[in-house]
């Protein structure tokens, strides 16, 4: 897929990952609509997107994807400013073991709100010119990590989900792929005051660390490049992309028939 003319949405777009994914997207010539709860981040950003790619290129919608209204009112206001859909990065996400329901809210939860939301806009069947959706899972969602049980539930649900929607897209013709990242740690705020984070698993934060250190870190840039593969090869349907300092890898799941 050629990027120039097409129109993306980021969720979680004002910071970290999501900062990352909006940058290489406008980079190749699609113009991004971000989406955030973190208005403050997000209009800075928008600042300097507009100096360096022009004023036409972006546009900042405050969006919590906790609320269906939010979600689809951004959407509507996308299309109506742009034309349509064709890119969607469901990205927003927390880390909060304490706050477990919020975390399911937003992670899992927020991930089908706005999937569902966009098949309106997106789905050949209904109108849509087709696409692809990018959903930001973790390498928490294809193996435990001991201090976040809820995280990582989270995480496997949206790889899941995202394997369900690609298979479900393919045999209805609606015409749009669905693709899921697994980073390792990546250098973001997600990573900061990380005790508070545990919650009642706090005491797992010194194994937690001990992984960081055999895994390393990755970059937010770095994970970006592995989105714009999957946005941009048009074979890949379905897949989950496991990201870590060393390298990447698809994975291979046990097959069912
Ligand atoms: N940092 C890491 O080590 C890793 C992060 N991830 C995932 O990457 C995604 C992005 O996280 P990071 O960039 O690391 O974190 P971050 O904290 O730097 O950025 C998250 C962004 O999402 C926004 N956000 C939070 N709640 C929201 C909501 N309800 N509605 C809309 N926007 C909301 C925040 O305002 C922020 O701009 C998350 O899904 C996270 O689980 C995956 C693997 C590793
Ligand atoms: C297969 C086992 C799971 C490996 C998971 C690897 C990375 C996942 C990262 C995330 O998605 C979330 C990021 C942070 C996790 C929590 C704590 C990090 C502690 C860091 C520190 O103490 O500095």
């Amino acid at each position: 897929m050629v990027l120039t003319g097409k129109t993306a949405v980021v969720t979680g777009a004002a910071m970290g990952i999501g900062k990352a994914i909006t940058e290489i997207l406008l980079q190749n010539g699609a113009k991004v609509v971000l989406l955030d709860v973190n208005e403050t981040a997000a209009k800075s950003l928008l600042e300097d997107l507009r100096k360096q790619h022009g004023q036409d290129r972006t546009l900042f919608l405050s969006c919590n994807v906790e609320s269906e209204e939010q979600i689809k009112a951004a959407f509507q206001k996308t299309v109506e400013t742009f034309g349509g859909i064709d890119i969607l990065c469901n990205n927003a996400g927390i880390l909060n073991e304490g706050e477990w329901e919020k975390t399911v809210s937003i992670n899992l939860l927020g991930v089908i709100r706005s999937t569902y939301a966009s098949l309106q806009h997106m789905n050949k069947l209904t109108g849509g010119r087709g696409g692809v959706i990018v959903n930001t899972a973790s390498m928490a969602g294809l193996g435990p990590l001991l201090s976040c049980p809820v995280y990582t539930a989270t995480k496997h649900g949206v790889v899941g989900f995202t394997r369900a929607m690609a298979a479900a897209s393919a045999a209805s013709g609606y015409g749009i792929r669905y693709n899921v990242i697994c980073p390792s740690f990546v250098q973001t705020e997600l990573l900061d005051n990380i005790t508070l984070k545990l919650g009642q698993f706090s005491h797992l934060e010194d194994a937690t660390q001990q992984l960081v250190e055999v895994l390393g870190i990755l970059t937010p840039s770095e994970v970006a490049q592995c989105v714009f593969e999957l946005v941009t090869d048009e074979t890949k349907n379905g897949e989950a992309l496991m990201i870590f300092p060393k390298g990447k890898q698809y994975i291979t799941f046990p097959s069912m028939q």
